[in-house]
C-alpha cells in the first residue's frame, strides 16, 4: 500500500474541495443580500422558495465546517501527539473508513496472553527449580535494563484468583497462559518426579478459569529453561526433543482433560537466533555462530515429538487440540524493485520460514533459498559443511503437517531492503548470512518498545501471505499488543488506537476468508518484560510493582477491549462514562 503523504495527494484534494464548497456556502447563506435583490415577476417564485431553503442552507454550512474544523489538519500546521496518532490512524485506513458495521463471530474467541516467567513470581515457592531465567538475572542482573527480575513479578502464584477476576471482568472467551517446566520437574531428566505442589497451583488456576467458562490455552514452553537441561547444552543437545516429549507427555497427562488448546513453544525465533545465536536473550551464551540453525531443528523436532505424543496418546481421549506459536511480524519490501521483494522473502524466510516451513509446507524441511544462501557463505568462509543442519527423511515426515493450527504472536511490519538500511552483523550469524536492511517509516506512531510501531494493515498482509502459503490453515492471533512507559498512567489513548487499528485489520483479514479463530491481547497485566524489566509495559491493567500485593487497577484499554468483547463491534467513538470496573453477570 502506498503511503499517502499528509497535506499531499488525496488529501490535499479533498481539502480543496472541502474550502471550495465552504467559500459557495458562505457566500450564498451570508453575503448575498438576498434582500436588495429587486423580486420582479420573473424571479418571484425562485426567491420565495430560496428564502424558505436558506435556512436549511444555513444549517448544511454550520454543520459542514464545524465538521471540517473538527479535522486536525486544519487547525495548525505544527504536528501535534493527536495529529501524529490520526496520521496513523488515517495510513492504517480505519479513520477514513468508519467500519462500525462490521462484526466478529459470535464463537471468536477474545482472550488475553501471559506467560509462567513474566507473572507468576514464586521462583523457589513450594519446590520450584531454576530456570534460565532465574539464573541470569540472580548472577548477572546488570544485563535487565532496570536490573530487576522476576522473582515476584505481579505475584500470580498467589494471586490467581484476582487474576481470573480480572478476565471476568474483561468478559474474556479465553485466557492464554504458560506453564514453567521447571515449577512442573524441577528434575527434568526425571520426569515422573513431578512437583505436586507446581501442579496444583495450575490445577487450581485452571479449574478457576473453567468454573467460569473461559478457554484456558496453555503454552507448554515460553522461554523459561530449567537451568539443569541448560547445563547440558539446553537446545543446541540432541537430546533436546526427548526432553521436551517426556514433560509434554506430563502436562497432557496431568491438565488434558481441561485444557483443549495447547501451544508447544513460543516464539522459535527468539528462542533460537536471540538465545543461541545473537545471544541477546537467556541463556546469553556469548557466541554468535551455528547455534540459530541447530537449535531450530532440535526445537522443530521437539514440537513434532511433543504433537505426535498428544495426537497418538492423549487426543483421542482429550479431543484437544496442539499446535505452535510463531512470531510472525510483517516484512514487505521497501522498494517495487526484484532485490527489495527478494530481500524480504529472505527475511521472512529467516525469521519465521525457518520454523513454519518444515511444519506447515508441503515440501517440508528448512526454506529453500535461505538453506542455499546458508550453504554458500559457509562455504565461503571456510566451513566444511553448510551451518544449517539438514532433515533426515524420517524426521522430515515426523514433522511435517505436525500442528492442529498456526499460533500468531503479531505485533508490527518492517519494510527490508537489499542494499539500505543496513546495520553492522558479528560473522557467522543469521543476520550477516541474509546481510538486508530493515527499516520503519517515521511517521509511525511509536510504543514505549523500540521494536514496536503502529504499522498500516499489518495483520492483514501477514496473515493472507501465511493464508495463501498455507491454505487451509486454521490460526490464532496468539499475542498483540501496545507498551507504555512505567507512569504513563490508566488513559493510555495510544494502547487504544492500537487495539482499534489491529482489530479493523483483523476484520479485513477475516473477510478476506483467512480463518482465524481468535485473538489473545498480550497482555492482561503489565509484567517482567524480559531485557526491558519493567521499564516497558504491556498490561490492560496496571500492576503496582510498589505494593506487596501488586495492586491490579484497569487502563482505560480494559474497558474499551471489553466493549469490543460485548458487542463483537469495534465502536471509534465509543467511550467509558468513567474507570470502574465490574463483572457482567453470568460471567
Ligand atoms: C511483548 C511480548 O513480546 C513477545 O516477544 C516478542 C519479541 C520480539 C518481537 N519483535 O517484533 O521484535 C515481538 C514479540 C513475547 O512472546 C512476550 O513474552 C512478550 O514479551
Amino acid at each position: 500500500m502506498e503511503i499517502p503523504t499528509y497535506g499531499e495527494g488525496f488529501i490535499g484534494l479533498e481539502k480543496q474541495l472541502d474550502m471550495l464548497f465552504l467559500v459557495v456556502v458562505v457566500l450564498i447563506t451570508v453575503h448575498v443580500p438576498l434582500n436588495s435583490i429587486e423580486v420582479t415577476e420573473h424571479n418571484a417564485d425562485f426567491f420565495q422558495g430560496f428564502c424558505h431553503e436558506r435556512y436549511i442552507y444555513l444549517f448544511i454550512y454550520t454543520f459542514c465546517t464545524s465538521q471540517i474544523y473538527k479535522q486536525d489538519k486544519y487547525r495548525t500546521k505544527e504536528v501535534t501527539r493527536e495529529q501524529e496518532v490520526n496520521r496513523s490512524l488515517i495510513i492504517a485506513g480505519c479513520y477514513a473508513k468508519p467500519r462500525q458495521e462490521r462484526r466478529f463471530p459470535d464463537d471468536f474467541l477474545f482472550g488475553t496472553a501471559t506467560a509462567a516467567h513474566q507473572i507468576e513470581g514464586g521462583y523457589n515457592a513450594d519446590g520450584k527449580g531454576e530456570n534460565i531465567w532465574d539464573r541470569m538475572t540472580h548472577t548477572r542482573p546488570h544485563v535487565i535494563k532496570d536490573m530487576s527480575n522476576g522473582d515476584i513479578a505481579a505475584n500470580s502464584y498467589y494471586n490467581y484468583k484476582r487474576d481470573v477476576e480480572m478476565m471476568r471482568e474483561l468478559g474474556l472467551d479465553a485466557y492464554r497462559f504458560s506453564f514453567s517446566w521447571s515449577r512442573i520437574l524441577p528434575n527434568p531428566l526425571a520426569p515422573y518426579e513431578v512437583n505436586q505442589a507446581g501442579v496444583d497451583f495450575y490445577n487450581n488456576y485452571i479449574n478457576e478459569m473453567v468454573k467460569y467458562n473461559i478457554t484456558p490455552m496453555a503454552t507448554l514452553y515460553h522461554w523459561d529453561l530449567p537451568q539443569k537441561l541448560q547445563d547440558l547444552g539446553g537446545f543446541l543437545n540432541p537430546l533436546f526433543p526427548e526432553w521436551f516429549e517426556d514433560y509434554a507427555r506430563v502436562v497432557f497427562e496431568n491438565f488434558g482433560d481441561r485444557v483443549k488448546l495447547f501451544l508447544t513453544f513460543n516464539e522459535p525465533s527468539e528462542i533460537c537466533y536471540e538465545g543461541y545465536g545473537w545471544s541477546t536473550k537467556a541463556p546469553i551464551l556469548n557466541v554468535t555462530d551455528v547455534g540459530t540453525y541447530l537449535c531450530a531443528k532440535h526445537l522443530v523436532l521437539g514440537h513434532a515429538k511433543a504433537y505426535h505424543a498428544y495426537v497418538n496418546d492423549f487426543k483421542p481421549t482429550q479431543q484437544g487440540q496442539c499446535g505452535i506459536t510463531i512470531s510472525t511480524n510483517w516484512f514487505g519490501p521497501l522498494t517495487d524493485s526484484e532485490e527489495d521483494h527478494f530481500a524480504a522473502e529472505i527475511k521472512r524466510q529467516s525469521n519465521w520460514g525457518l520454523y513454519a516451513e518444515p511444519i506447515f509446507s508441503e515440501e517440508g524441511g528448512f526454506p529453500k533459498e535461505l538453506s542455499d544462501i546458508v550453504a554458500e557463505k559457509s562455504l565461503e568462509m571456510g566451513y566444511k559443511q553448510s551451518r544449517m543442519p539438514e532433515f533426515t527423511d524420517e524426521e522430515r515426515k515426523l514433522v511435517q503437517g505436525s500442528s492442529d493450527f498456526f499460533g500468531v504472536n503479531h505485533y508490527t511490519a518492517y519494510l527490508v531492503s537489499a542494499t539500505e538500511h543496513k546495520t553492522f552483523n558479528p560473522v557467522p550469524s543469521l543476520f550477516a548470512d541474509i546481510d538486508v536492511g530493515v527499516y520503519t517509516p517515521p511517521e509511525w506512531l511509536s510504543s514505549a518498545s523500540r521494536w514496536l510501531q503502529l504499522a498500516p494493515d499489518s495483520i492483514y498482509n501477514a496473515l493472507t501471505f501465511l493464508h495463501n502459503k498455507y491454505p487451509n490453515t486454521i490460526f490464532y492471533i496468539t499475542e498483540n499488543g501496545w507498551s507504555t512507559t512505567p507512569g504513563a498512567g490508566l488513559i493510555d489513548e495510544d494502547r487504544i488506537t492500537y487495539y482499534r487499528a489491529a482489530l479493523n485489520s483483523l476484520l479485513d483479514t477475516l473477510e478476506a476468508g483467512v480463518n482465524i479463530k481468535g485473538y489473545m491481547a498480550w497482555s492482561l497485566m503489565d509484567n517482567f518484560e524480559w531485557m526491558e524489566g519493567y521499564t516497558e509495559l504491556f498490561g490492560l491493567y496496571e500492576v503496582d510493582f510498589q505494593s506487596e500485593a501488586r495492586t491490579r487497577t484497569p487502563r482505560k484499554s480494559a474497558f474499551i477491549y471489553k466493549e469490543i468483547i460485548k458487542s463483537r463491534v469495534i465502536d471509534p467513538n465509543y467511550e467509558p462514562e468513567n474507570l470502574t470496573m465490574w463483572i457482567d453477570e453470568g460471567h
